[in-house]
């Protein structure tokens, strides 16, 4: 048996922990701390007496085994009773004392010496061998006791010993020869305590004798017609041991273990009448009944769970046994007769035994702490305490409710993403619509068109185009591009509008749109210099939260609260009707808001607010609401807008940098069982060119190269080709790419080859990322630092791929004037990126036109000619737009001899040819703009390169839109 020494409460912790693990400190201990066990029931049933054997009194029970006893009633009626009781132990007549303590008593008595408590009570009738079997146990016990004291030196003990019995429902010390009852008390820690009870300090195992012997001579005994020495009370023999270790003795982290064995010896549980009692005798006979029934019922009640009432008050017995089925370990010792005289009573014993077999105990450590040891551990069982108020449930609860949230969180930010790209999507082919009215000749354009743009917004409506006839509207920058606020109402404001443009004499006056127009005021300058940057940024970021709002999603609705919602429609429909007395509905008098310079900031903080209690609603340190918390942080930074530009929506897209990967999931790529099904494009299914279709201006500037003006010619058809849905959406790019990444999948399946990727992967994203060879960009939001050497990086293998793939070289020149290394401009490389890989990937096959479905456009003949035409044009380009003197210098700086024929040819050709010479590039890149009238190529912007992952800007300064503007304010003057 293990000592308890060492830091005491470190190492009575870590004895805890052990023992809660499966096993008690010491071999006599057994058990567990705390562990859930029950109450050990053993059998004995004691030889015939002399008196038994001489009336020749048969033996009714029999032990079968060591856990089983029978009945084998000689009398025939008797037959019908249940024959067999199974126990933890039975002992037969022949078994020695000895051993029924090593078999049934000994682990349970020395958990005493482990701070456990423990009790041993023998029940029975009269004469069934109770006072002899447990003064056996008590003296073994305290032998063994004694021996452990022996061996374990390190530890200082302390034994006490008291004796009370009950009698007559009165408690007597029998340690003193007063016999005054002593009453019973409650005590807030200890229980029950019997009041004055002497309680003697041991001084050696003899000591303990004599004492036990004081205790047999006080006890009452009187004869009865079963016993002629019969116990008419209830005996209790308490040993208490405190032990504390020796090295900690006296300091102030000491502790020590305390507990109490108790030895119950109870009286005969036969009735008065069996035992034939009268007088005295009846009367004991009542209390010793009626305390016992009350223990039978404690027992009863305690079997069956711990639910409820149990009567421990009801008897002193039971009272003072309120260890019983508590923290505590027992054993309950029954005896029977072995003749079927009392046939009854040992039924009735049997039965309370299998009663109290049902009990369940859960025995503790009784540690006892000096007072700085105590307020250590009571400060450690506070925190306990306070952490599971603080996260009620157990850690795999809140996990599990972490992990649902998290889901939840990332399912709303991916609708987020969508919703905020068709906005833009939406918003940036509704202004490219209206520039096109503005220049007075897209009417009949948008009519073509609308087929293809407007289709692809998802909450358009034929008014739209009606409406932007109007040249007025348009001059004045009516924004209608708010697809989030929904069909109905946009239908309303855009036939609203479409009545008002036939009134307004001044444009200025009323301007209809769903959301906000633009401010434009003549008065105001510097409301008028930049009027979208501000109020355009401001409804993106309502929108932003309508679309959370107005998420199909039952997750994504419960991410606004009633207050919220009320909030978020307060903000937007105070916005729109700038404070004042709502207008009706779908007007919005942007005088008021102009003319009021805190308009915009009072319904700026209101939106602030809206996103602030959504943020909030959500644990610091979500990161899927980053992108919520980015949104809120804009709006504070709102005053400084010339900047950032609809950042929120912005860096939703850009800082995902798996977005790509996501948007591809969303587009519910077949699985690959179908896939290999897959019988090629569907039919009426038109591949559409991927998004940079430049050469087909060049055809254009090909064919129209007398025209007067080569760059008006390119931005006539730019317009064409926005109009014709050459700026395509990125879900559809995207679709495309997994389209053709399929289609190379099918052909490999078809050659037998295998696909080094996942299984589970096919067809994914990572399969289609792989299958091109591609890796994902850096995300430049993700590793700032990162992003310059990454781009460089990225740019310099686009250029190859432009070389390789015979791009055009107008197409080259846009995008290498566009994207110089903006955070914002991975993206745009990225499907740049992919979309030459897959190019270059398909040219590699010959009979890629076959499995593209006759998608002529990507053939490497055909890039080749068009890039040859190309070249053509740009040497025409030279003859016009050079001087004779400019065309010689170029000539010498491109190392072509002056004299040598078709220099303008020649130089043409050399464009663009040196992948590896950046200089030559930038070089390259700058005539080409020149030649097709870049004017101001820096400046450009990126949603004319075709790819609008952007919002536009309103103030364009593309040379298109300048010349529309310029017609039209021509047309008005
Ligand atoms: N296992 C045994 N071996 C030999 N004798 C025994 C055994 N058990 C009991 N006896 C004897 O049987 C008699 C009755 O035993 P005991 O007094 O212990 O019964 P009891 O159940 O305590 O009776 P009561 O309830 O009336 O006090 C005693 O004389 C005792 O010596």
């Amino acid at each position: 048996m293990g000592a308890v020494g060492g830091d005491e409460l470190a190492r009575l912790e870590g004895l805890e922990a052990a023992a809660e693990a499966g096993g008690g400190p010491g071999g006599g201990g057994g058990g567990g701390f705390g562990k859930v066990e029950r109450i050990l029931v053993s059998v004995r049933l004691r030889p015939l007496s002399e008196r038994e054997i001489a009336r020749k009194d048969p033996c009714d029970w029999e032990c079968i085994n060591d856990t089983t006893i029978i009945f084998r009633s000689s009398v025939p009626e008797r037959a019908m009773f249940p024959t067999a009781y199974t126990f933890d132990r039975v002992f037969w007549c022949d078994c020695a004392t000895r051993q029924v303590y090593e078999d049934g008593a000994k682990e349970v008595a020395l958990s005493v010496v482990s701070g456990i408590n423990s009790s041993i009570f023998a029940y029975g009738q009269t004469s069934s061998g109770k006072t002899y079997t447990m003064s056996g146990i008590t003296e073994y016990t305290v032998a063994d006791i004694y021996d452990y004291i022996r061996r374990h030196e390190e530890r200082a003990f302390v034994l006490k010993f008291s004796a009370m019995e009950i009698y007559n429902e009165a408690v007597k010390d029998l340690l003193s020869t007063d016999s005054t009852p002593l009453r019973l008390l409650d005590d807030p820690e200890k229980g029950t305590i019997v009041e004055k009870l002497t309680e003697e300090v041991l001084r050696d195992w003899n000591h303990l004798k004599e004492l036990i012997s004081v205790c047999e001579a006080q006890r009452k005994i009187g004869e009865t017609s079963l016993n002629e020495t019969s116990s008419r009370s209830h005996q209790i023999l308490r040993l208490t041991i405190e032990s504390s270790a020796r090295e900690f003795l006296g300091k102030e982290t000491s502790s020590t273990l305390v507990a109490s064995v108790n030895f119950v010896d109870l009286a005969g549980s036969e009735r008065a009448s069996q035992a034939l009692s009268a007088g005295a005798r009846l009367k004991e006979g009542c209390h010793i009944n009626r305390s016992l029934l009350t223990l039978g019922t404690v027992i009863r009640k305690l079997s069956k769970g711990r639910n409820g009432h149990i009567p421990y008050r009801d008897s002193k017995l039971t009272r003072i046994l309120t260890f019983l089925g508590r923290e505590c370990k027992n054993c309950n010792y029954l005896h029977n007769e072995p003749c079927t005289k009392p046939y009854e009573q040992s039924r009735n014993t049997l039965l309370f035994a299998s009663c109290a077999r049902e009990v369940v105990t859960s025995a503790q450590v009784n540690v006892v702490m000096s007072d700085k040891a105590l307020v250590k551990h009571l400060q450690k069982e506070l925190a306990k305490l306070e952490s599971a108020l603080k996260y009620p449930g157990s850690s795999s609860s809140i996990e599990s409710v972490l992990k649902e949230k998290d889901a939840q969180i990332k399912k709303m930010e991916k609708e987020i993403r969508e919703l905020i790209l068709q906005k833009d999507l939406a918003q940036t082919r509704l202004e490219d619509l209206l520039q096109a009215v503005g220049d007075g000749r897209a009417s009949t354009r948008w009519e073509e068109s609308s087929q293809t743009s407007m289709s692809q917004l998802p909450y358009a409506c034929e008014d739209v185009l009606s409406a932007s006839e109007s040249s007025d509207v348009a001059d004045h920058g009516v924004n209608f591009g708010s697809a989030e606020l929904g069909t109905l109402e946009n239908e309303h404001y855009l036939c609203h509008a479409k009545k008002q443009n036939q009134d307004v004499a001044s444009p200025r006056h009323l301007i209809t749109s769903p959301v906000i127009g633009p401010i434009l005021h003549k008065d105001r300058p510097e409301v008028a210099q930049n009027p979208w940057e501000d109020s355009e940024d401001i409804c993106k970021e309502v929108r932003c939260i309508e679309m959370n709002e107005k998420s199909r999603n039952g997750d994504s609705e419960s991410l606004l609260t009633e207050e919220n919602k009320n909030l978020l429609h307060l903000s937007i429909d105070s916005f729109r009707h700038g404070g004042q007395e709502p207008k009706p509905t779908g007007q919005m008098d942007f005088e008021t808001l102009s003319t009021n310079p805190l308009t915009l900031e009072q319904h700026l903080q209101n939106v602030r607010k809206t996103l602030n209690s959504i943020v909030k609603a959500y644990p610091e340190g979500s990161s899927p609401w980053s992108a919520a918390r980015s949104a809120a942080r804009d709006i504070s930074n709102f005053r400084g807008l010339a900047l950032y530009r609809s950042k929120s929506c912005r860096e939703t897209l850009m800082s995902s940098s798996s977005w790509f990967q996501e948007v591809e999931q969303n587009d519910s790529t077949p699985p690959d069982r179908s896939l290999k099904d897959f019988p090629g494009r569907p039919e009426g299914f038109q591949r559409r060119q991927i998004a940079l279709n430049f050469d087909a201006e060049m055809e254009i500037l090909a064919r129209d190269g007398s025209q007067a003006s080569g760059h008006i010619a390119l931005e006539d058809q730019s317009v064409k080709t926005d109009a014709e849905g050459n700026i395509i959406s990125i879900h559809d790019f995207v679709a495309e790419l997994k389209e053709m990444a399929q289609v190379q999948h099918q052909k490999k399946l078809a050659v037998g080859q295998e696909m080094e990727q996942n299984a589970n992967e096919d067809f994914g994203v990572e399969g289609t990322v792989k299958s091109v060879g591609l890796d994902p960009i850096l995300d430049p939001l993700q590793s700032p630092s990162r992003w310059p050497l990454e781009f460089e990086r990225k740019q310099q293998e686009i250029i190859e791929l432009w070389h390789t793939c015979d791009v055009s070289l107008v197409h080259r020149t846009y995008f290498f004037l566009l994207f110089k290394g903006d955070p914002t401009d991975s993206i745009y490389m990225e499907v740049e990126f992919r979309r030459l890989s897959f190019l270059k990937s398909a040219f590699s096959r010959e009979d890629i036109d076959k499995a593209a479905g006759g998608g002529q456009n990507i053939t490497p003949s055909l890039s080749m000619k068009k890039l040859r035409r190309e070249r053509e044009m740009l040497c025409r380009q030279m003859q016009k737009r050079l001087s004779a003197e400019e065309r010689e210098s170029l000539y010498t700086k491109w190392g072509i001899a002056l004299d040598s024929k078709q220099r303008r040819l020649q130089l043409a050709r050399r464009l663009w040819t040196e992948t590896g010479n950046l200089e030559h590039v930038r070089e390259s890149a700058s005539l080409v703009a020149r030649l097709i009238g870049l004017l101001e190529p820096g400046q450009a912007l990126k949603e004319m390169f075709g790819l609008s992952f952007t919002p536009q800007q309103f103030h364009r300064r593309s040379y298109r839109w300048k010349r529309g503007m310029s017609s039209l304010k021509m047309g008005n003057t």
